[in-house]
């Protein structure tokens, strides 16, 4: 029987990074997967996901902002499968660009579908191996609603297999995927239409920066339907799917789009057999250090359902490989701080506390907030003005920054350094005391009185 040190159950964001740093400390290791290297991320995820943005944003700039800066171009259409070659292309690309760092470091991969035998050996391809350690992996999937036709509907899975743009989609929930698909495709042309179940999207999030996404989607869509739950779907002779809502709203259209959430893939790797549970939301129960109910046997990203993010699964997995591999029996992640952006049009960056929660946890007489609202620059000139609103949450005497909020042109490419002073417990007259960039978006961060 082969033998292991550790291994991982799926070859996704997370099963890389900890087996790649495992690996660096002598463990003998290896990733399964049963799909393509590179899990959701790289082949169904945020990579895809951002070429589709930048690919909004370059129409954006010749056909919406150009003409204002004297580039005429009156080309709206644009060649969808130029853009699907040169994206596939891409990911391929980062996909085989694991290799090498896997043969370095003596990563093995196995492909196929791994389930548990006991805790300490998991079967594939028919095949029994053995590790002293495993990482569950598996990351997540999308779901659908409990409605009948819900079968008529695709997924954000489906949309990066589309080789053409339909003329009219419904996109129904309210999160990142929701936002970001709905963007990407009503800025390439698509007539889109955002079914939200409340009375705006993103309702997570700092009500002030979601309040200019909702207004800039009522200028320039998508659609917003707010307090739409869908109630059934059906198919029309013409093809089309007829969304039907609990508020008696229906209409016709080419595609439907569910993004009401994500599950994940655990229902067939017998986790009974290895004595993991799940917790009450359907994901792998875990506790600061990873570690699941059963010796041996760890879960990070997607599966566990905490902050479901690329970075915040390589993270885990790498802290969790210092730990059993490197002497640094207190290494764990600290969730508290993960700055995030939401790829929206106008984008969204976010680090900390909205000022609700912050009132909530700290008593509003503790909280103080700073706010910045200034049409960006790059649209100055544009008849196609762009506002951009920043805020800061301070706490405490001493204006503590809890939480820095950001929307508009920019704002994805500022968030990452101000995430590093905050985590550093960066106060309000440290931002202060910092010389600003002019001109620029960011300079607002540091001159807000
Ligand atoms: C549309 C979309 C856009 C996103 N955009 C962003 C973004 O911009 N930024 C960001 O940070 N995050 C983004 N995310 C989230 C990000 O993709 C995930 O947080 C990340 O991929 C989680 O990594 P993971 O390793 O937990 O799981 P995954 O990447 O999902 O990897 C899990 C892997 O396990 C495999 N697997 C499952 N079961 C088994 C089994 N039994 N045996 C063998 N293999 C198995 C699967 O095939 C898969 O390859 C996005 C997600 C989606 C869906
Ligand atoms: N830019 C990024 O970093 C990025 C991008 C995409 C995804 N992600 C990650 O993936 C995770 C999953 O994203 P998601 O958007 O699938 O899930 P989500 O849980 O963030 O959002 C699902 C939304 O659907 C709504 N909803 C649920 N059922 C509904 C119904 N029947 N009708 C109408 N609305 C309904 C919910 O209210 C919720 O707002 C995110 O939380 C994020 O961590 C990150």
């Amino acid at each position: 029987m082969r033998e292991f040190d550790f291994i991982a159950i799926g070859g996704g964001s997370g099963g890389i990074a900890t087996m790649n740093r495992a690996s660096e400390y002598g463990a003998k290791t290896a990733v399964i997967e049963s799909n393509l290297l590179g899990g959701t991320c790289v082949n169904i995820g945020c990579v895809p996901k951002k070429i589709m943005w930048y690919a909004a944003e370059v129409k954006d700039a010749i056909t919406k902002y150009g003409p204002d800066y004297g580039f005429t171009s009156s080309q709206t259409e644009f060649d969808f499968d130029t853009l699907l070659k040169n994206r596939e292309a891409y990911i391929e690309r980062s996909r085989n660009s694991y290799d090498a760092g896997f043969e370095r470091r003596g990563v093995e991969v196995i492909n196929g579908h791994a389930k548990f035998i006991d805790n300490q050996t998991v079967e594939v391809n028919g095949e029994q191996i053995r590790s002293k350690h495993i990482l569950i992996a598996t990351g997540a999937r999308p779901v659908y609603p409990d409605i009948p036709g819900k079968e008529l509907g695709e997924t954000s899975d489906d949309f990066f297999e589309w080789t053409e743009l339909p003329k009219k989609v419904a996109v129904v929930g309210a999160g990142y995927i929701a936002v970001e698909l709905a963007g990407v495709m009503k800025t390439l042309g698509v007539d889109v239409h955002l079914f939200t179940r409340q009375d705006r999207p993103l309702r997570s999030y700092d009500e002030t920066i979601i309040n200019v996404l909702v207004e800039e989607m009522k200028k320039d869509g998508p659609i917003l339907h707010p307090f739409s739950v869908p109630k059934a779907a059906e198919k029309n002779e013409d093809g089309t799917i007829t969304l039907h809502f609990e508020n008696d709203y229906s209409d016709d259209f080419d595609k439907v789009i569910w993004a009401v959430g994500r599950e994940a893939n655990i229902d067939s790797i017998n986790l009974e057999a290895a004595g993991v549970r799940v917790n009450q939301a359907g994901f792998i129960q875990v506790d600061d250090y990873q570690n699941t109910s059963a010796d041996n046997i760890y879960a990070v990203g997607d599966a566990t359902g905490k902050t479901m993010l690329t970075p915040v699964a390589i993270a885990a997995g790498r802290r969790l490989s210092e730990r059993l591999f490197n002497n640094k029996p207190n290494e764990k992640l600290n969730y508290d701080n993960i700055p995030t952006v939401i790829f929206s049009h106008p984008p969204i960056g976010t680090v900390g506390l909205s000022e609700v929660e912050a009132i909530a946890k700290h008593g509003e007489e503790n909280i103080k907030t700073y706010t910045s609202t200034f049409g960006s620059m790059y649209t100055a000139v544009t008849a196609h003005r762009q506002t951009v609103k920043m805020k800061l949450v301070c706490q405490g005497p001493d204006e503590k920054v809890v939480g820095l909020h950001g929307i508009g042109f920019g704002v994805d490419e500022m968030i990452q350094g101000f995430a590093v002073a905050i985590k550093m417990g960066a106060t309000k007259e440290d931002f202060d005391n910092t010389v600003a960039i002019h001109p620029t978006g960011a300079e607002e961060f540091v001159t807000m009185r």
